[in-house]
């Protein structure tokens, strides 16, 4: 079975072409001010243009409101919003029903009990984003690379499809897989050279490592 990769965090055509190419299922455009990978909706619209079909656009925000979330379906072209923020179960619903695209819910996890918190989502949601919690004091609420024990998950079904993600590397993503079953991972900071600054040879090593 392939496994599906979603690359976050793409700021420029170069490096979705590189991921495009190599063979990613998903590509991810940041509008959070605060990160290093936020980019403004005109920005979007451009490097949104450039996927080629077949590749889904993904926007992730952060507790957005009606009115940034309609500036952006009007303006980019996407296949799905990512809800990164502590949006409700009602809240995901309104956005799904008003914005007429699917949605994918991010979950933080750091330990068993936070796992309980995918639940009322699973009804709402299009997607769940299995991600790791934010370490203490971080500026961002994902896109950390930080990792979660995946023990946690280990042998965990849920009815709705999920993607796996946070700290996710070209060297542990194989183990990630075996140890948690996930057929679809998410990632951002393993494959920059620096904050923001996506590396082409990187997405590459990373999408052959996920699927050998
Ligand atoms: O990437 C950001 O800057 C960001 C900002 C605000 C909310 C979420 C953000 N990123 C989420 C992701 O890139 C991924 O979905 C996920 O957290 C994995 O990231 P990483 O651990 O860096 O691979």
């Amino acid at each position: 079975m392939t496994v599906k990769v979603k690359i976050c965090g793409l700021r420029d055509a170069a490096n979705i072409a590189a991921a495009a190419q190599a063979g990613a299922a998903y590509v991810g455009f940041v509008f959070f001010p605060k990160s290093p990978r936020n980019v403004s909706l005109s920005e979007a619209a451009g490097l949104a243009a450039t996927v080629p079909e077949g590749v889904r656009r993904v926007a992730l925000t952060v507790n957005a409101d009606d009115a940034f979330l309609a500036d952006l379906v009007a303006q980019v072209p996407l296949e799905m919003l990512q809800l990164h923020g502590s949006e409700s179960p009602e809240r995901v619903a309104e956005v799904r029903a008003r914005f007429g695209l699917p949605v994918m819910k991010a979950i933080g996890i750091a330990e068993a009990g936070d796992l309980d918190k995918i639940a009322p989502y699973e009804a709402v949601a299009d997607q769940i984003l299995v991600d790791a919690k934010p370490p203490k004091g971080a500026d961002l609420p994902g896109g950390n690379g930080a990792t979660f024990d995946w023990d946690l998950i280990a042998g965990r079904q849920w009815q709705t499809p999920w993607m796996l993600a946070g700290g996710l590397t070209e060297t542990n993503v194989a183990e990630a897989l075996r140890r948690t079953g996930a057929t679809q991972v998410d990632l951002s900071s393993a494959v920059e050279s620096a904050p923001g600054v996506k590396d082409p040879t990187l997405i590459r090593r990373f999408l052959a490592a996920a699927n050998p």
